[in-house]
């Protein structure tokens, strides 16, 4: 038999057909659907009398629009909605879901939160399957050696209907990870450097898997992290290899497999990894032990920098695109040529999202709000990514540190990730945020993103610029 990668295995076990013109007919196992992408899909099923071919193979979450506070103390959203988008694109979600018979994790529920970190944690995320979203950050789940990938609104309703799609194999990229990294180091680090390093398009095409001691050392939430940014570098894929890691964070989760049966998987899930011979269509080596913390000064994820970098002068540059793409990014992000990345000051942290809105992340920026204050005049949100990180986190007192520190402790959705909510940017502020995309405007119409790690923006917000967590924790 040939030696097959993670990939390709996942790829052959669900290939249904292979179908005229290079496409083949892929068995999906599980679909997420959300407020903002998933409503033309239930039209198009309403209108044609279609049921869900198996609704339990689908869980449905309200997490871009939804406001992140509530008037209420108790914290329920439901009735308190004053956007009026927001209020019908939930109410829609949510009749949908009843009309559809489709499990649902309901907006004041114990497991609302982020499409791409509940699916994780209620064990609905399994190595093996196939697992599709409307959402391009579902690259997430693959960190757990799952075949994920987004996919659009016509294709969310040949999910239901039919369980199947159709679909191109991509090449398969291996990024080998080696090194002792710094401790403040982060998978957010790791990510953003491999991104500046190939480009915003450098992965399109590839299934990227990531391999090495540095991966097999990370958590679940340092895997999801890299996972999660590869839409940032154009592939629709991240993968991970599962391991004992992987099966010790889903172990006990609600839709996890019990007894005999978690035995079975898990013997199944081992079989996976890729063979020690498998070949890819491109390997790339990064030794982290170089890297520094990185942060994002211009538009696109790959205009990132080193923190101890001085920003580009594009009249250093040669004419061409690359001096222009340059000039445009600092005049929209209001920033002088040359100037070191650690004098750019802020009006806003965000420490959230699908990227870092995990305990993890949060333990992370509470270890370096601890005992310190948020600069004056800088406003710093705390979302976690879902309701169960945010009871986990006030479980061990982190709320405490950080409200104690001036961060704001909000209720979980995607917040200042996506100007789709109440949590945005106005023209002219800046924000350390902890999310995914830095393109103009992401934040809110005229905001300024700067990509970075969770204790990175946590100093920020404390420092009121962009700091070098390595000399801030000293
Ligand atoms: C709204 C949704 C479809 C979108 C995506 O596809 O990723 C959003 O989650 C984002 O991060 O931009
Ligand atoms: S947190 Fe941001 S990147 Fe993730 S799904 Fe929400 S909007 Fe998209």
């Amino acid at each position: 038999m040939t030696a097959c990668t993670l990939y390709e295995k996942l790829w052959n076990a669900h290939a249904v057909a292979e179908l005229p013109g290079g496409e083949t007919l892929l068995y999906i196992d599980r679909q997420i659907l959300h407020e903002v992408s998933s409503p033309q899909a239930f039209v198009a099923m309403r209108e044609a009398g279609r049921r869900l071919r198996r609704p339990q193979t689908h869980i449905a979450v309200a997490d871009h629009a939804v406001p992140t506070r509530s008037p209420r103390a108790d914290g329920i959203r439901h009735g308190t909605i004053e956007d009026p988008q927001a209020a019908s694109q939930i109410a829609e979600l949510e009749s949908n879901v009843a009309d559809f018979a489709v499990p649902y994790a309901d907006l004041d529920g114990a497991e609302q939160g982020i499409v791409h970190v509940i699916g994780p944690e209620s064990g609905f995320t399994l190595p093996g399957t196939t697992i599709v979203c409307g959402d391009s950050h579902t690259t997430t789940h693959g960190a757990f050696g799952a075949l994920a990938f987004g996919i659009g609104a016509s294709e969310q309703g040949t999910v239901m209907a039919a369980q199947c799609l159709r679909q191109k194999r991509a090449k398969t990229m291996r990024i080998e990870l080696s090194g002792t990294r710094h401790p403040l180091v982060f998978a957010k680090d790791i990510a953003l450097a491999i991104i500046a390093r190939i480009g915003a398009d450098g992965a399109a095409g590839h299934a990227v898997e990531f391999t090495g001691p540095v991966v097999r050392a990370m958590s679940m939430a340092e895997r999801m992290t890299l996972c999660n940014m590869m839409i940032e570098a154009g592939s629709r894929v991240g993968l991970v290899a599962p391991d004992d890691v992987t099966f010790a964070f889903l172990k006990g989760r609600r839709l996890a497999p019990k007894g005999a049966l978690w035995d079975q998987a898990v013997a199944a899930w081992r079989d996976l990894a890729s063979d020690p011979d498998a070949v890819y269509d491109r390997v790339i080596e990064v030794d982290v032990a170089s890297l520094v913390p990185q942060v994002s000064w211009g538009t696109t994820p790959d205009q990132t920098l080193p923190v101890d970098a001085a920003l580009p002068d594009p009249a250093q540059l040669a004419e061409g695109p690359a001096r222009r793409q340059a000039e445009k990014a600092l005049a929209y992000m209001g920033l002088t040529p040359g100037q070191s990345i650690t004098d750019i000051a802020i009006t806003h942290a965000f420490i959230g999202s699908c990227t870092n809105g995990r305990i993890e992340d949060i333990r992370a920026a509470a270890a370096v709000a601890k005992g310190r204050k948020v600069a004056p005049g800088i406003k710093a949100i705390v979302v976690p990514g879902s309701a169960a990180t945010r009871a986990a986190a006030q479980a061990e007192g982190l709320d405490r540190i950080l409200i104690e520190a001036g961060f704001e402790w909000r209720l979980a959705g995607c917040s200042m990730c996506v100007a789709m909510n109440d949590d945005r940017l106005k023209p002219g502020e800046r924000c350390a945020s902890t999310s995914n995309r830095n393109f103009e405007g992401r934040q809110g119409p005229g905001g300024r993103t700067h990509l970075m790690s969770p204790a990175m923006a946590a100093a920020a917000a404390i420092a009121g610029h962009i700091a070098d967590i390595r000399e801030f924790a000293a």
